[in-house]
């Protein structure tokens, strides 16, 4: 299995955790990290592989023109949230990270696939799109799958019911306009809603809930990186194996001319198809409003110089 898979900014936390999955899960040859903290890097690269006897994964550090031919280049650098910040609040500081980044790593082997993970996702995978000049279906950010994660973790809880029958997307941005498609939630073909174990459950507050999920743990502990680690092997997996398996992660919604989460069929060439599930009036508009938000937070950015 020869698939190589590169971290930009692999000293960070989410970086340096994405490789710790990548590597259990056996899904790369090998690993890349690239980071300007090239101290830090190699350290990090020196902590994993005290645990490569668990893995085939070669772990080694690498440059941006490296990362360019590998497989797939999962992009972590950037700042992170302080508490009370918003992850739209990053953009500035962002988009001009990804911009040098992308950058530094052209020209990209033609068949690579971009996995946007630093934060405003959404965003700054629309602007992935456009500064890598890869097709779009091979440029996609983990969106929703963490939310969606932390939200059938709950309602599996609730229902007592094994997360993987429990089948509810978060949709729209990764961050504080997302919402929750109830109207098409299901367990076993059963309407999520109409089960007796949903009665009584505030699904405004659940959702709130999912939403705030990261808030929290940054408030305590100052940033959130195991959830989104295991989301990016498990993205990785995805691709490498071919396994069209149906997440919810940002790409690029022609209707709505902005990147935002609906399920996707995900396979070796990245996103094959989009799934967009049945929605109410109610969902619709919720939709609408989201992307308008991350349609305005483009255009301020569209055209701004890199500060
Ligand atoms: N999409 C999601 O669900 C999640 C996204 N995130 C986002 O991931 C990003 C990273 O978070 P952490 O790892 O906690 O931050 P961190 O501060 O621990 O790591 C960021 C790394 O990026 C590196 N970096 C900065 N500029 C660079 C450049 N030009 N080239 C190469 N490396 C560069 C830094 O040296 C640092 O090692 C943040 O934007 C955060 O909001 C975090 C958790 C979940
Ligand atoms: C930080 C972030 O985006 C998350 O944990 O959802």
């Amino acid at each position: 299995m020869p698939a190589k898979i590169a971290i930009i900014g692999g000293a960070g936390s989410v970086g340096a955790t994405a490789a710790y999955a990548i590597l259990l899960r056996r899904c790369a040859s090998e690993l890349l990290l690239v980071d300007l903290d090239t101290e830090k890097c190699a350290a990090q690269v020196l902590d994993l592989s005290d645990a490569a006897f668990l893995s085939d994964t070669k772990v080694r550090m690498g440059t941006p023109k490296e990362a360019g031919q590998c497989d797939i280049v999962i992009i972590t650098a950037g700042a992170k949230q302080r508490p009370g910040e918003t992850r739209v609040d990053l953009i500035g500081r962002n988009r001009a990270i990804l911009s040098s980044v992308i950058e530094s790593m052209k020209p990209f082997k033609q068949s690579a696939i971009l996995l946007l993970i630093a934060n405003p996702v959404d965003v700054l995978t629309y602007f992935a799109q456009k500064l890598s000049g890869l097709p779009q279906s091979q440029v996609l950010g983990s969106g929703t799958y963490l939310d969606s994660a932390r939200l059938r973790s709950e309602l599996s809880s609730r229902l007592e019911v094994a997360e993987t029958a429990v089948h509810a997307y978060v949709l729209g941005e990764h961050g504080d306009s997302q919402f929750v498609a109830w109207s098409s939630a299901h367990v076993a073909n059963t309407p999520l809603l109409s089960l007796s174990a949903m009665k009584g459950v505030d699904k405004k507050k659940l959702a709130e809930d999912v939403k705030n999920k990261a808030y929290k743990i940054i408030e305590a502990k100052g940033a959130t990186y195991f959830g989104i680690g295991g989301v990016a092997a498990s993205i990785c997996e995805c691709i490498i194996f071919d396994l069209r398996h149906v997440r919810p992660l940002s790409h690029y919604i022609p209707e709505l001319n902005v990147c935002l989460s609906f399920p996707v069929v995900l396979g070796h060439s990245g996103v094959r198809q989009t799934l967009k599930p049945p929605l109410t009036e109610e969902e619709e508009e919720l939709l609408k409003k989201s992307a308008k938000e991350m349609r305005n937070v483009i255009e301020k950015y569209e055209l701004a110089p890199d500060q």
